[in-house]
């Protein structure tokens, strides 16, 4: 923990939107309460009773809280040197009320008028304005936003004691080797014994590491862009010396607060709002250690790009010294204890978060605008850890008002995060430390596995999934490792022979992460309400410009003087033709302009239909009434639809909060995996004899399906074997015909010579002398047997045909003994 130093006096201070300037008494606590007075007094009229309330209570605002106000079971171990083992100290979080400990304070973000507590170069402390590198700052600007990789950076500390390092280390190279005395010690494979990085550092001050480690990341978040630094290593191995540091080498954190309060001195066109929150993740839970004690935990909502911490205290602060309140508090709310290696060894990783809204000055515009400007909305957003816009909060939760965009001004707005890390560590000998030992590692690991699932994303250019959701840690950050943040890790190194293992696991990490790419934007809320006025005026001036010329040509054609009407040269005619024509394109681009910054406003604003507004500047005043009736028909109606929407909201179950979701979850997860178990049971159970039944089923009536198809086939058969016969009799039929036919024509010929007396006796005698038929037998046709009309029925009998000579059959017709 650090404690930050105060400087001891403080020359003139200006106020915002004021020329003049006003001599503020020398205390810096005094200077800092009386000036927030009067500025809250000065805006008093556009933000009607605010200041008084802030008038009333700024002197509790002002009380300066140190950590000896807050009674700690700490003991102060007997040695401060880091390595050896400590007695063991518990500790515990302050139960005593303090006003800090007050459900809101006066500078909580839901209490304050954002315009009354902007900061300037006028108004910041005098005494941040000396140190300022202009060379240095010119460089880094030219880089500020344009790094899409981590930093990374290595401090290797070096104690008296430690009389000899491991780890050899060298700052012009960037780079750090383990002694190859020790390369078999600890190390995996001793080609991974060097590293390279950013930059290397060694050494006890502070100074070069925040100039080299963070302050570019500083600036970057002070030009709009989301800012990271963290600090990561073992356990005693220097992060929190590296972030806090102490009274005489101050840390990164209140050297990047003084590096604030200097950009903003220097920069005269903008004005900020900045808002502190601190936090830490304790035993995978995340404490508020700007809340009061008792406090529920802050809650991480949302997922992906939209992470949202819910309920976060934001204090406003426009000092220095307002900041090293807000940091004091925090700390003294830290968990921190007497381990075997480090006597006030970090038990959480913390999270100090600065939101830095501003804009560009411009008073003059601001009240030419200021009828129109809405006011601040009751959900205002501020916003998380990422700089994505999240749900602001101040005191339990309550919404603030947001910097406005004003006047044609776009307001920017980023976060700079400054994480200390708890260490990774072995188990202790304390039970209590080795159980928040065991959550320290785990989401130290699950780090590491977001870290080297990232950068193999990157290298392979593969899409594996990345496990956030396994820590609050990895959670918080998602925004920021997914690209939308510029990131700067120092990793700290203990060079003792003891720990090469642990050192060698932390640049194997420093290694990783400096895969993970980055694309970090800025973030800028414009105000397109000041952007189309201006359009509008341009298009007006345009388009008087343009009926002058049209007059202009209209006079020459008609005018009788021979010096007005005489003949313009091709050229002007070009040149005039050209400048018309460009105004006329110049008012479309306007007109188009205006119509897209409105769609973008609408579309911008959470859950508002977008109705695209036409603005037809030709249109008539009586026309332009009844647009703005219509509109505000439809604005009622809105109304309407947002009451019963906000009714259905009201009357919606309770959002379970996440504890109680994860447990449903949980649940749900059961529910399943009990489906899936009763769902294999009756496949087993139930499944197997179904199926067994219906082959039974299917065996018994395949045989009987098969006889039956085996019948009609055979039925099939014996029909076309009926239709073939009684095709073959058509045709004996036709030949019996023709031969009776011959047979007749024949007798009557016979007759007709006169040879029809033969006697059949005769003819009979011939037969047996042919010797056939037997004695006594006539020839008889069969067909003479079978009545006629049976003819169709019978069967072949073309044998009994073919047996009778062609010129000894019976003739058809019954007729015997013919006479032939
Ligand atoms: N570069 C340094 N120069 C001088 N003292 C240092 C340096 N680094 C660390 N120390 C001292 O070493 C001790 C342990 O350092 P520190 O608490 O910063 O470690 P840490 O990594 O934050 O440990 P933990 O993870 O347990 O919180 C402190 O007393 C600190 O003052």
């Amino acid at each position: 923990m650090s404690t930050l130093s105060t400087p001891s006096s403080k020359p003139a201070r200006r106020t915002p939107f004021t020329p003049s300037k006003r001599p503020l008494s020398s205390s810096s606590s005094s200077s800092s309460s009386s000036d927030l007075v009067n500025r809250l007094n000065r805006t008093g009229s556009s933000s009607s009773g605010t200041s008084n309330i802030l008038g009333s209570t700024h002197k509790r605002y002002k009380a300066p809280v140190s950590s000896e106000s807050r009674p700690r079971t700490y003991t102060k171990p007997l040695s401060t040197i880091p390595g050896s083992p400590r007695p063991k100290t518990p500790y515990e979080r302050s139960k005593t009320p303090t006003f800090e400990d007050s459900p809101t304070s006066k500078m909580d973000v839901s209490n304050v008028d954002p315009e009354a507590v902007l900061v300037d170069s006028e108004t910041v402390e005098a005494d941040v304005s000396a140190e300022m590198d202009e060379a240095w700052l010119r460089t880094m600007s030219a880089d500020h936003g344009k790094r899409d990789k981590v930093m990374v950076s290595i401090r290797r500390v070096f104690f008296f004691w430690h009389l000899y390092s491991a780890w050899i280390a060298s700052s012009s190279a960037s780079s750090i080797h383990l002694d190859p005395v020790h390369a078999k010690s600890g190390a995996p494979n001793p080609a991974e014994n060097k590293f390279d990085f950013d930059s290397v550092l060694t050494g006890s001050p502070n100074k070069p590491i925040y100039s080299t480690v963070a302050q570019s990341h500083v600036y970057a978040a002070m030009e709009g862009y989301n800012s990271v630094i963290f600090a990561y290593g073992q356990t005693a191995s220097g992060k929190t010396y590296t972030l806090s540091g102490d009274e005489s080498e101050p840390g990164i954190i209140p050297r990047a607060m003084k590096d604030v309060f200097r950009f903003i001195k220097r920069n005269e066109e903008r004005e900020y709002l900045l808002r502190c929150s601190y936090l830490e993740i304790y035993n995978e839970s995340i404490h508020d250690l700007l809340a009061p004690v008792g406090s529920p935990a802050v809650m991480i909502q949302g997922g992906g790009s939209e992470v949202i911490l819910n309920p976060l205290r934001e204090e406003v602060v426009t000092s220095l010294k307002g900041v090293k309140d807000v940091l004091k508090r925090g700390e003294s709310h830290r968990r921190t204890a007497c381990t075997d290696w480090n006597e006030r060894s970090s038990r959480s990783h913390s999270v100090f978060r600065l939101v830095i809204e501003s804009r560009e000055r411009g008073e003059a515009l601001d009240e030419s605008f200021h009828g129109r400007v809405t006011p601040a909305p009751s959900g205002r957003q501020t916003p998380g850890v990422s700089g994505r816009q999240t749900p602001g909060h101040g005191a339990g939760g309550k919404p603030g008002p947001k910097l406005q965009a004003r006047g044609g001004r776009s307001v920017q707005t980023s976060v700079l995060s400054l994480i200390d890390l708890a260490g990774s560590e072995k188990a202790t000998s304390d039970k209590e430390r080795t159980r928040e030992g065991k959550y320290i590692n785990t989401s130290l690991l699950t780090l590491g596995t977001v870290i080297g699932t990232l950068s193999e994303n990157v290298a392979k250019g593969k899409s594996d999934h990345v496990p956030f959701r396994n820590s609050k840690l990895t959670r918080m950050l998602q925004p920021s490792l997914s690209g939308n943040a510029r990131i700067s890790v120092v990793c700290t190194i203990n060079p003792d022979i003891s720990a090469i293992a642990e050192s060698t696991s932390t640049l194997l990490f420093a290694r990783r992460i400096k895969g993970v790419k980055l694309n970090a934007q800025k973030k800028e809320i414009v105000d397109t309400d000041a952007l189309i006025e201006r359009y509008r005026k341009e298009i007006e001036d345009l388009k008087a410009r343009l009926a002058e010329k049209e007059a202009a040509v209209g006079d020459r054609r008609q005018s009788s003087s021979v010096s007005v009407k005489r003949r313009l040269s091709v050229k002007e005619k070009t040149d005039e033709s050209k400048a018309m024509k460009d105004l006329n394109t110049r008012i479309q681009q306007l007109t188009k302009l205006i119509l897209t910054s409105q769609t973008v406003d609408e579309s911008s604003a959470d859950s508002r239909p977008g109705s695209p507004v036409k603005i037809d500047f030709d249109m008539s005043p009586y026309q332009l009434q009844q647009e703005l009736l219509a509109a505000r028909l439809q604005l009622e109606s809105q109304a309407t639809q947002i009451l019963s929407l906000e009714a259905a909201l009201e009357a919606r179950p309770p959002i379970p909060p996440e504890n109680e979701r994860d447990k449903m979850i949980a649940d749900q997860a059961k529910v399943i995996k009990e489906l899936e178990i009763v769902v294999r049971g009756y496949e087993s159970n139930l499944g197997e004899p179904l199926r067994a039944v219906r082959e039974d089923v299917e065996r018994e009536w395949m045989g009987k399906v098969g006889d039956e198809v085996r019948k009609r086939e055979e039925k099939e058969r014996w029909a076309d074997e009926l239709v073939k016969q009684l095709e073959k009799e058509k045709h004996m039929r036709i030949k019996v015909e023709d031969q009776a036919r011959a047979l007749t024509a024949f007798v009557t010929k016979l007759d007709a010579l006169g040879l029809g007396g033969l006697s059949l006796g005769s003819i009979n005698k011939e037969n047996e002398s042919l010797g056939s038929p037997g004695k006594g037998e006539k020839y008889v046709s069969l067909l003479d047997q079978v009545p006629e009309e049976e003819w169709s029925m019978t069967g072949d009998f073309s044998f009994e045909m073919e047996k009778v000579p062609a010129m000894k059959r019976e003739p058809f017709g019954g007729k015997e003994n013919v006479a032939l």
